[in-house]
């Protein structure tokens, strides 16, 4: 698709940054960053918890316009303003094409988006009988769903394709089963001109065919390929012949 996708590319203006020595520029994630392309339409950051996947996400829904605690870019709740300034030190090269669907979906503050849209439909009842947004989320409120189904709900209801698809470990609910079918609804919105920007520790989701991974480690942001990264190395030698490596890890020396 020619005019895919909608974020080419991101710029981290280096020379506005006083100091890499204090958050968020400390981190992996952003120290050593220059340029980064989105040149496909799944793009997956990867590395160690704690690498700056989170913070670099964020900062990329942020810059462009979604809530820092996730959302559509009709959301505009906040129950805490910790996000980071790193985006205002990214310079967003986009398409000519606008996404006409957006999500920015974070499993930590799920939570409070199902608060935000029960919230909404409750003002909206006096005027709006029944009230419509949660319709969009499989026709009950997210909170009386599953943690894993109200995800799926996100996912197979609301997101409509022609979208820019931001993801912060969504397979944190999900059952083996459950990412495989978030891979396969992955896939049908990539057909209707979709672009997702995912961070993840799931092999399963890792494995999205085509995928650009960026593995965040130490050393900075460069692309890996899926059999090269460590969650697929150890969950495939662990699964393969769990006895040597629990022995190892529970021996006493
Ligand atoms: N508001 C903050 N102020 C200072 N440091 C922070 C803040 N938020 C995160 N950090 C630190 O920045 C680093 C990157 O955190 P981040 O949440 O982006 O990592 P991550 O790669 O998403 O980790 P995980 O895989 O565990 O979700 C961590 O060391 C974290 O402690």
């Amino acid at each position: 698709m020619e005019s895919l996708p909608y974020l080419k590319e991101i710029e981290l203006k280096r020379k506005t940054i006083d100091s890499f020595h204090v958050y968020p520029f400390s981190i992996p994630a952003v120290k050593e960053l220059d340029f980064l392309e989105f040149d496909k339409e799944v793009t997956i950051f990867v590395g160690e918890n704690g690498s700056g996947k989170s913070t670099l996400l964020e900062a990329i829904a942020v810059g462009l316009g979604f809530n820092a605690e996730g959302g559509s870019k009709n959301f505009h709740f906040g129950t805490r303003s910790t996000h980071s300034e790193l985006h205002n030190y990214l310079r967003f090269s986009k398409s000519f094409k606008r996404y006409k669907d957006g999500f920015f979906l974070r499993a930590e503050s799920f939570y409070n988006v199902a608060t935000n849209i029960d919230e909404l439909d409750e003002a909206a009842f006096p005027y709006i009988d029944p009230p419509a947004i949660k319709d969009s989320y499989g026709g009950k409120s997210l909170h009386h769903q599953s943690h894993g189904e109200s995800f799926l709900s996100l996912m197979i209801q609301r997101f409509s394709g022609d979208g820019l698809y931001i993801l912060d470990e969504p397979e944190a609910a999900l059952s083996p089963t459950r990412q495989l079918a978030i891979l396969s609804r992955m896939h049908q919105l990539v057909t209707q001109r979709s672009q997702f920007i995912m961070a993840t520790h799931s092999p399963i989701l890792m494995a999205y065919p085509g995928a650009k991974i960026y593995q965040i480690d130490k050393s900075g942001l460069y692309p890996i390929k899926y059999q090269d990264t460590e969650h697929y190395e150890v969950t495939k030698a662990f699964l393969n012949n769990p006895e040597p490596m629990l022995k190892e890890l529970f021996s006493e020396e």
